[in-house]
């Protein structure tokens, strides 16, 4: 435990990413010191920042319970008291802010002082997976607990069922948000066919990253392919597979698998794609844009859509878990 440790920010919109980095003080620390940007030193961000007095305000509000360990300090400067205070022992910053806790070091050792040890939390990210700051609160982008105002989000297909399966889906997490899917027709940059875990999950990347641009929270890429495995009856499973992308991560989930009879995976083998020869054999056309084969083989209980859907929710259980999966740094 440090007798004294110093955090600083402007504190604007207090959001769980502040939270987070007070909480984290107030764990390792006695007496917290913290820092709260003037108005003038804070007008840098732009005009919308809050004043001086409500930013204080709402500090304290949170702080309550930490009554008596704490200190508040007016900076006018990046460093305040830490580049001349002895009595700090640590600092407390994010990954954003770190370099500034090192320029710190660096100034107190040119003037002969101990050096702050530095503690660095992860960025708490907001629901796109990118991290929550004022700016994007007062933006409109997402609100103080990192929620999504508005979620926009783009299939790399022109495939109904995999516009549909991935409305479903986002609509489900997104329960009580205006969900907005648009659909792009994209290179999946692999062959018609894929073979292979490899080449099947490239296709679903391939198409993520080229239907994904700025203005979208999320891109979705889908595509199904055949995968080796042992013990079944053809050698073969298909397996689909979604990448979904922000711009900046990308991550992945698969469905269901399940086995085509023998003379079709025999026809893949040959070059064809496992589409028209379901086509020809059931005389559906576009069966993978309706009920699909696996609605067909097994008899109507399991539909395209709801097989689609797997993949699309697997792919985002590290969106929907920020900190178990995409807050540090891999
Ligand atoms: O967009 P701006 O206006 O820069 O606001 P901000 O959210 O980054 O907020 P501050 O500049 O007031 O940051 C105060 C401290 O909180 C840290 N912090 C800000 N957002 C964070 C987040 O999402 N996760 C963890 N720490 C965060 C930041 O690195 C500073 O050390
Ligand atoms: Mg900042």
């Amino acid at each position: 435990m440090y007798r004294y440790v110093a955090v600083g920010g402007t504190f604007d919109k207090l959001h769980i990413g502040h939270k987070r980095l007070l909480q984290t003080a107030f764990k390792i620390g006695k007496k917290i010191l913290i820092g709260v940007t003037s108005d003038e030193f804070a007008s840098k961000k732009g005009s919308d920042v809050d004043p001086y007095n409500l930013r204080v305000k709402n500090l304290k509000k949170f702080l309550s319970k930490y009554k008596g360990r704490y200190e508040l300090k007016k900076l006018n400067d990046r460093y305040g008291p830490t580049i001349y205070d002895e009595k700090i022992d640590a600092i407390v910053v994010s990954r954003e802010t770190e370099a500034t806790a090192h320029e710190i070091n660096k100034i107190r050792k040119i003037k002969g002082m101990k050096k702050l040890d530095i503690i660095v939390i992860d960025m708490v990210l907001a629901e796109d997976g990118k991290p929550i700051s004022s700016t994007r609160i007062r933006k409109g982008e997402i609100d103080k607990e990192g929620r999504l105002k508005k979620v926009k989000v783009v299939v790399g297909s022109k495939n109904p069922v995999k516009i549909q399966a991935t409305k479903n889906i986002f609509k489900k997490i997104f329960k009580d948000r205006e969900v907005v899917v648009d659909s792009k027709d994209v290179n999946s940059g692999v062959s018609p066919q894929p073979i292979g875990i490899e080449e099947t999950i490239t296709g679903a990347i391939n198409r993520a990253k080229n239907a994904y641009s700025q203005e979208y929270n999320f891109s979705v890429g889908i595509e199904a392919g055949l995968v080796e495995v042992p013990k079944t009856i053809t050698g073969f499973m298909d397996i689909q597979w979604c990448a979904i992308y922000n711009g900046e991560k990308v991550t992945l989930g698969a469905s269901a698998g399940f086995e085509y009879p023998p003379f079709v995976i025999k026809k893949v083998m040959e070059g064809k794609e496992v589409g028209e020869i379901m086509e020809k054999f059931t005389g559906i056309k576009n069966l993978g844009e309706k009920e699909g084969a696996i609605s067909y083989l097994s008899k109507g209980l399991l539909d395209r859509v709801e097989n689609t859907e797997q993949c699309v929710l697997t792919a985002m259980i590290p969106w929907i878990n920020r900190d178990y999966y995409l807050s540090s740094p891999r």
